[in-house]
């Protein structure tokens, strides 16, 4: 007997959630392990079991169409009665809710895979994050959230490997923000001048790297959140303490005080020219020492430190010379891996390579 096909459930078609659908329905049916019986955005609800999506072309004028109102409760009941020893359920996280990220014990407990981009669960309260590790490992589902750091870089995966594997991790540093990393690239190369600030800003957020708030990318939380998943994916196997919440990250913020706390990511980045000559001052003065401005983060688990900033690199150093685009870089420095740290380098945002992070995740269920 054939085994049966995954039943796939997706929550949030935005940007990442609309392009993981066209890649899951771009395998070809006859050999495609996955149904995808369910699509929920923040306005409608499909929920067809018996009849799969099928369609790259037709989901989103179904979604529109239907009459259903989301209702994950709905959604919860209808998917544990469909899980069994012999048919897997997942659940796609597409959104960047926190209310989302709330239920993964719920659907964990209920024997439901959660898969997902979405940082909230993973970089909030410590006591969210374990009791998702509680509920996954009584019931057997599986979270993977591989696309949380780097996007489609395999970041999470190589980290999980070492410390399965007895690596001792010794810091985990690099270029963790694609937002960051673009707008950086383009801003400061060197040279005393160049576009503004606000201009670039705004062409990541056209380029779907930004979160769905960009204050959100320039505040640093990004970052910390990314590096807070990474550090508690190391904490048991190290002295580094279990941050409480990513807000524990030692972060420095981008965003003039003056736009703190604007309701819109529109407004956010209409206010930003006002700021332009703050920006420009402080890549004129990186530029008369050589350098460029970088966002980095570090999780130092010897030292037991975790922060975020922008930094000055010398415009020799590789991170002004061999990044470009939304490009992250991310090096491990291990025990195994000794003075020459294992290397993990390419874009870190977009809609592409992120869908391709949540996709390449569901694959492991099968
Ligand atoms: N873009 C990127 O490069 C990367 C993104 N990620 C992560 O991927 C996730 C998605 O990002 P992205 O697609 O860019 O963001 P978008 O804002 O384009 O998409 C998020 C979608 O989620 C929907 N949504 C919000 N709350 C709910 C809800 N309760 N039920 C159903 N749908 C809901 C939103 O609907 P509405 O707009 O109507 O509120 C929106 O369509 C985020 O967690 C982000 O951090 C991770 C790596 C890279
Ligand atoms: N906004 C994020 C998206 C990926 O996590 C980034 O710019 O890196
Ligand atoms: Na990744």
């Amino acid at each position: 007997m054939s085994t049966p096909k995954i039943y796939v459930a997706v929550v949030g078609v935005g940007l990442v959630g609309s392009e993981f659908i066209n890649q899951l329905l771009s395998i070809p049916p006859a050999t495609s392990p996955f149904h995808l019986i369910s699509l929920t955005s923040s306005t409608r609800a499909l929920f067809s079991h018996t009849s799969p999506i099928t369609s790259s072309s037709s989901w989103k004028a179904d979604l529109a169409a239907s009459a259903d109102r989301p209702d994950l409760s709905k959604l919860t009941k209808e998917l544990a009665a469909l899980v069994s020893p012999s048919q897997k359920v997942a659940l796609i996280d597409n959104t960047s809710s926190e209310d989302v990220a709330a239920l993964y014990p719920v659907w964990l407990g209920s024997g439901i895979n959660v898969i997902t981009p979405n940082k909230k669960a993973f970089s909030g309260d410590l006591a969210l994050y374990q009791s998702i590790i509680a509920a996954s490992s009584k019931s057997g589902a599986r979270f993977l959230n591989e696309a949380t750091v780097g996007a489609g870089l395999p970041v999470v995966g190589t980290l999980k490997d070492l410390v399965a594997t007895g690596d001792k991790i010794v810091k985990i540093e690099g270029v963790f923000s694609g937002t960051m990393s673009y707008i950086f690239n383009e801003f400061s190369t060197g040279a005393a001048d160049g576009p503004a600030f606000s201009s670039v800003v705004r062409i990541a957020r056209e380029k779907g790297y930004t979160e769905p708030h960009p204050a959100d990318d320039l505040n640093g939380f990004d970052v910390a959140r990314k590096l807070t998943i990474l550090a508690r994916t190391v904490t048991h196997s190290s002295p580094l303490p279990a941050l409480q919440s990513f807000a524990a990250v030692q972060t420095a913020s981008l965003i003039p005080p003056e736009l703190e706390g604007t309701p819109t990511g529109d407004a956010f980045v209409d206010g930003l020219p006002t700021f332009d000559g703050r920006f420009a001052q402080m890549r004129a003065d990186a530029s008369k020492e050589g350098q460029v401005l970088r966002f980095v983060g570090v999780v130092d688990v010897k030292n037991g430190q975790v922060r975020a900033g922008l930094e000055k690199y010398p415009v020799t150093h590789p991170f002004a010379t061999s990044l470009g685009g939304s490009d992250n870089i991310i090096m491990f420095h291990t025990e195994r891996y000794g003075a020459r740290p294992l290397i993990v380098q390419g874009a870190g945002a977009g809609a592409a390579v992120t869908a391709m992070g949540v996709l390449g995740d569901l694959l492991k269920l099968v």
